[in-house]
């Protein structure tokens, strides 16, 4: 499980709820570094096992459905690991919608942030929003980078962007086996996930099907989305002759070059 620096519990309290559990967890670098770094030291604390540090957000994108839906999160709800964050005189819009207090958005955050990051901690560092293989190289020369997250941010940041099944055979081709690379983005069924395996994906991660199951039945619902995409995934897997993940591979999806030569 991947932990938000913007989840309405505290690290260490879900770490306390998930002795076991292998947890990650996902770190905006704040524009205040030093409080970036207490953010790190409690999460390497409690137990967390790598850094997934979200790099596609230096502004937050215009999300037109928040505005719809007068998005604001609701009072009863806080945001734990943000604070004791100095929030900033005139706060924005989003800062007062998601609750943080302060934002997250820096425009000047750049790769000699993640070396920096690299300097303070041994957690593994996973770099989530790469969409293009020229980023995937760069990440190659910054030694705390251990994996690759292939995410558009669930479509919240930028309309237009490219759906990450798309890209992630480009991704998998420039890192090889040098980094581990995951997925999120759409990820709905059992086929989805064995597709993104098939397509060199280690793992990968949903958002909002866990929010769903958490709106229909709370941590029983997670549960059995879970368990859905399981049972989904092996049925997949059963019919596609593969009778372990190892046996997954590329010759399982095929494009439009495929068809045309038919
Ligand atoms: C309500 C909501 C809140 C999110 N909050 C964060 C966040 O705090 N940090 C982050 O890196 N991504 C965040 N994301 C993006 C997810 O981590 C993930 O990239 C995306 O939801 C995956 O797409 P999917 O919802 O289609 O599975 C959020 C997504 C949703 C829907
Ligand atoms: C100022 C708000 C930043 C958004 C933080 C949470 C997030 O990443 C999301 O997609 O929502």
């Amino acid at each position: 499980m991947i932990v938000s620096t913007y989840g309405t519990t505290s690290i260490e309290d879900i770490s306390t709820a998930s002795p076991g559990g292998l947890k990650w967890f996902q770190l905006y670098i704040m524009p205040d570094r030093q409080f970036t770094q207490r953010l790190v030291q409690r999460a390497e604390t409690a137990g967390y096992k790598a850094l997934v540090v979200t790099v596609d957000l230096p502004v937050v994108g215009k999300r037109y459905p928040d505005l719809t839906n007068r998005f604001q999160l609701p009072p009863h709800l806080s945001v734990p690991n943000l604070q004791g964050l100095e929030s900033s005189a005139s706060q924005s819009k989003d800062e007062r919608d998601y609750g943080g207090g302060a934002s997250p958005e820096d425009p000047a955050l750049s790769w000699k942030d993640i070396d920096w990051l690299s300097s303070i901690t041994n957690l593994p560092i996973i770099l989530k929003g790469i969409l293009t293989a020229e980023d995937a190289g760069i990440a190659l020369d910054h030694p705390g980078v251990k994996g690759i997250l292939v995410s558009n941010h669930g479509g919240r940041q930028l309309d237009g962007v490219p759906a990450t099944i798309e890209v992630l055979p480009e991704i998998v081709a420039a890192v090889g086996e040098r980094l581990e690379v995951y997925l999120d983005g759409g990820v709905r069924t059992g086929t989805d996930v064995l597709k993104a395996l098939a397509l060199g994906a280690r793992a990968v991660f949903v958002g909002r099907p866990a929010i769903w199951g958490l709106a229909y039945n709370g941590e029983d619902g997670v549960a059995e989305v879970m368990t859905i995409l399981r049972s989904e995934l092996d049925l997949a897997m059963t019919l596609s002759g593969c009778r372990s993940l190892a046996e997954i591979n590329r010759s399982l999806v095929v494009g439009e070059e495929y068809y045309s030569k038919l």
